[in-house]
């Protein structure tokens, strides 16, 4: 397919919104392109040999020679494409904390915060349900959530406790729950098959919200913990309610209430998770299945779950509400802002 201009703008304007600088010459090569692109061949003045810089430039749009400006153009845009991380993609642009591609009927969700271990901070929280309601309507067949780095999620950003607002800790706690309720009901809501490749280890709210997922792929290097009691706080993600449900009230109390951390293996024999697999070969493995699973009649596939979700879906949305308030009062307990500080000044971790 042939790249338009409006492409190769795209394209010159991704290179500025690269996190990782391309290095000058591919910069140089992508200027040169540019100018034979929109100018035609070289009609700069030769700069003078001390004028390296511009001696550069000179020098390589002079040598495209007569290289036409459509070819210019294409060339330029899958330049540019290639410098973009890999999984990257134009949907991906304008999110801070989210990789966000689509391909082969897949919408691809990756938390993109790999030195925080993927914690979820408040603007991950919004962009994720921004997010969720872009693929809800694109014309994927599927979604995945998936973690960029060695962890799928850390869970809940220690820091988030940090930024006290004007009205002070109570409206800090009231804002929390408001956004964790708006969150968690976008799970609830989610139309399509929603799919969690869990890369690594989970904890808190990455954890709890596996059960409102449609599968649950894990690597064999993946955890689940859910230290609740240990942060002075209580069950959210509808959990209180799904977990006891997928793997009875007994072993549900061992990891909501106790802190048990599960295995791969162990989280697969109580119903969290769908399917193990190795390390080794996790992507391939679950990336074979999710695009064989991406095929399959999308309206088929919606409304299969819909007949499933529908039946549940009042009772999760008063579970939601609940478990947002009780949460509201326990982050204002000393237990709760214990547990935060400690953490923070490196007394206590998991
Ligand atoms: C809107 C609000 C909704 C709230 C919903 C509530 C949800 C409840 C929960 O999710 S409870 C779970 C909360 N999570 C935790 O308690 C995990 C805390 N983190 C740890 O214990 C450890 O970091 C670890 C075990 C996950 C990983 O340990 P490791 O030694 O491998 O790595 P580091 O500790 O050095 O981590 C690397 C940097 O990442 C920072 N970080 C990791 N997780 C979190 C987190 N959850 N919150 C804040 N910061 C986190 C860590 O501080 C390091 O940062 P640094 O390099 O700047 O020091």
């Amino acid at each position: 397919m042939r790249a338009s201009q409006k492409d190769f703008e795209n394209a010159m304007n991704q290179v500025k919104l690269l996190k990782k600088d391309p290095g000058n010459e591919a910069k140089l090569k992508l200027y040169t392109l540019y100018k034979q692109a929109t100018e035609g061949p070289c009609n700069m003045p030769k700069p003078g040999v001390f004028d390296l810089i511009n001696k550069a430039k000179w020098d390589a749009w002079n040598a495209l020679g007569s290289l036409p400006k459509e070819t210019a153009s294409l060339s330029s845009s899958l330049e540019s494409s290639s410098q973009v991380e890999p999984g990257t993609d134009r949907k991906s642009t304008g999110y801070e904390t989210l990789m966000v591609t689509s391909e082969d009927s897949i919408t691809k969700i990756m938390l993109n915060r790999p030195t925080k271990k993927n914690a979820l901070n408040v603007e991950m929280y919004h962009e994720i349900i921004h997010a969720l309601k872009a693929a809800s309507k694109d014309d994927s067949a599927i979604t995945v959530l998936t973690g960029n780095g060695d962890y799928y999620s850390s869970g809940n950003d220690l820091t988030n406790f940090t930024d006290i607002p004007p009205g002070g800790v109570e409206e800090k706690a009231k804002n929390g729950a408001i956004l964790l309720r708006e969150f968690v009901g976008c799970f609830i809501d989610f139309p399509k098959p929603l799919i969690a490749m869990v890369n690594g280890p989970a904890v808190g709210i990455s954890v709890t919200l596996l059960g409102l997922f449609d599968a649950v792929y894990a690597s064999d290097r993946a955890t689940f913990h859910t230290p609740f009691s240990h942060l002075g706080q209580s069950p959210e993600g509808c959990s209180s309610y799904t977990f006891p449900k997928i793997m009875s009230p007994a072993k549900a109390i061992e990891m909501l209430v106790f802190g048990k951390k599960l295995t791969a293996g162990e989280a697969c024999a109580q119903g969290l998770v769908t399917e193990v697999f190795p390390d080794s070969t996790f992507q391939k493995e679950v990336w074979t299945r999710l695009k064989a699973f991406a095929k399959l009649p999308p309206n088929a596939m919606r409304i299969s779950k819909e007949i499933i979700r529908n039946r549940e879906k009042e009772k999760l949305h008063a579970v939601n509400a609940e478990e947002c308030s009780v949460l509201q009062g326990r982050w204002l307990s000393d237990e709760c802002m214990n547990a935060v500080v400690n953490f923070l000044s490196r007394k206590s971790k998991l």
